[in-house]
Order: structure tokens, then sequence, then C-alpha cells
């Protein structure tokens, strides 16, 4: 069984705020797409590397991480969709991963593939929440407070079988969606199972200028431990 992973970074950054699009503006002084293709090359499973990026980009040596780049599309869910349609047809297991969540380290992907190939057709890593959340109305009421001990918070690359993420990626066009929050979220319309595994701390995605405080502090930690 051959694992590929597809790393979405054709994102404009919006909530970041800087001029250059998010998965090319640099911490520790490396693009956070570099970032994520060092710990994709780590992982012991990922074996073919699809990189989709945004207009202009695509030559980038951040990218030489990459087996194969594609352009972007207008939502996540199109950028992916591009991603797919140029996987190898050898690779039988799919990772997709946000160029965003740059720090998530290499064991998590070995986790979720593995999770994949043991029998799970889509597998999500899952954090626990730590805030109480509340479902309110347009008139800004709350309706509802989950029960906090049931939510995850979903990161990061979710690991799919091929034949299940291409359905549910197909059955979306048919349906007419086009900004699915995640492609978990696809196999579920689908009405399959989504299994989730441990996540990990450092997988947050980088969304707003204080996320790359974080990220920073990070991988200064990560330096001393060397
Ligand atoms: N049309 C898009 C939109 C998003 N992404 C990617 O999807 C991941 C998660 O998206 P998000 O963090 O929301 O990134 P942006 O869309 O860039 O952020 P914003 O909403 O702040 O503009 C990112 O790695 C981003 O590059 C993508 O490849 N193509
Ligand atoms: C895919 C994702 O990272 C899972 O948590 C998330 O749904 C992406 O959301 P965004 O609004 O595109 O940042």
């Amino acid at each position: 069984m051959s694992v590929a992973c597809i790393v979405v970074a054709a994102g404009r950054g919006e909530r970041l705020g800087q001029e250059r699009p998010k998965a090319f503006v640099e911490v520790g002084g490396r693009p956070l797409i570099w970032h994520a293709l060092q710990a994709a090359s780590r992982s012991a499973r990922v074996a073919h590397v699809v990189v989709v990026a945004p207009d202009g980009y695509e030559g980038d040596p951040a990218l030489s991480g990459a087996d194969t780049v594609v352009p972007g599309g207008a939502t996540r869910q199109h950028s992916v969709a591009n991603g797919l349609a140029v996987l190898p047809p050898d690779a039988d297991v799919v990772l997709i991963h946000d160029a965003a969540r740059c720090l998530a380290p290499p064991s998590l992907y070995d986790d979720v593939a593995a999770d994949v190939l043991a029998g799970h057709d889509a597998v999500v890593p899952g954090v626990a929440v730590v805030d109480t959340l509340k479902v309110v109305d347009g008139a800004g009421l709350v309706t509802a407070t989950p029960d906090r001990t049931e939510l995850r918070a979903v990161q990061t690359p979710q690991g799919f079988a091929r034949t299940v993420i291409e359905r549910a990626h197909a059955a979306a066009v048919e349906r007419g969606d086009t900004d699915a929050p995640d492609d978990a979220a696809l196999v579920e319309r689908l009405g399959l199972p989504v299994h989730v595994v441990a996540g990990h701390a450092d997988a947050f995605k980088v969304t707003r200028p204080q996320d790359l405080l974080l990220a920073s502090t990070v991988l200064a930690r990560r330096a001393a431990a060397v």
C-alpha cells in the first residue's frame, strides 16, 4: 500500500494579514510550506508529496521537497480536488494536510496513515476542546451548550482510502458543495464512518498573527532539544 500526501498551500491568509500568501510567510527563517514539507519528508509512511500552490508560486524554491506541484482553486475544497487529480496511480492511501499546520510532526502523519492502513477508511487527528462552546442563533442568543467531553478540535493531516476520498469529492461536486469545512465532512456526508486518533499540540493552524509567535516558540523549543 502506497501513501501519498497532498499539502494544500493555495490560501491567501486573510486572517494573518500579510502581503504574501500565508504558506510563504516565514517563521524561523523559512516559509510555512517549507516546514510542512520537511515533516512530510521525514514521515516513514509518505512516499509521494503533492503541493497545491498559489498562483505565481509554483516554481518557488520552498517547494523543492514536493514531487508534484499544481495550482490551487477558489476554495480549500477546490484546491484539494486539484491535488487529488494528480495523485500517482499507485497511491491507495491519501493524507490531506494544511500547509498552515506547518509544525505537525512526522509522527502525526505516521499515526494517521497507520490507522488508515489498519482498516479505517477515513481518519482525523483530534484534540480536546479547552473552551466551553455555545450554539448561538442569528439574534446572538445561546441556543445550546454542547457537552464538551464529546467535542474534539480536528486537525490535519487527515487520512483516507483513496477510493473513499475520491468518491466523497465527486459526490460533493454532484451536490453542488464548494466549500466543505474539511475533507472528513465530505466522507460524513456519504454516511461513512470517520475515526479519530490523538492529535498533537504542535499541529495547530497558523491563522492569526499571534500564531506566528507560537510557531517561533515551538521551533526554538525544538532547536534547544537537539
Ligand atoms: N483556496 C484555498 C484556500 C485554502 N487553502 C489552504 O487550506 C489550508 C487551510 O486554510 P486556511 O487556514 O483557512 O487558509 P487561508 O484560506 O489562506 O486563510 P484565510 O481564511 O485567513 O484567508 C491552508 O493551508 C490554505 O493554504 C488552499 O489551498 N486553497
Ligand atoms: C481542515 C481544517 O484545518 C480542520 O480543522 C479546517 O477545517 C480548515 O479551516 P479553515 O477555515 O479553512 O482554516
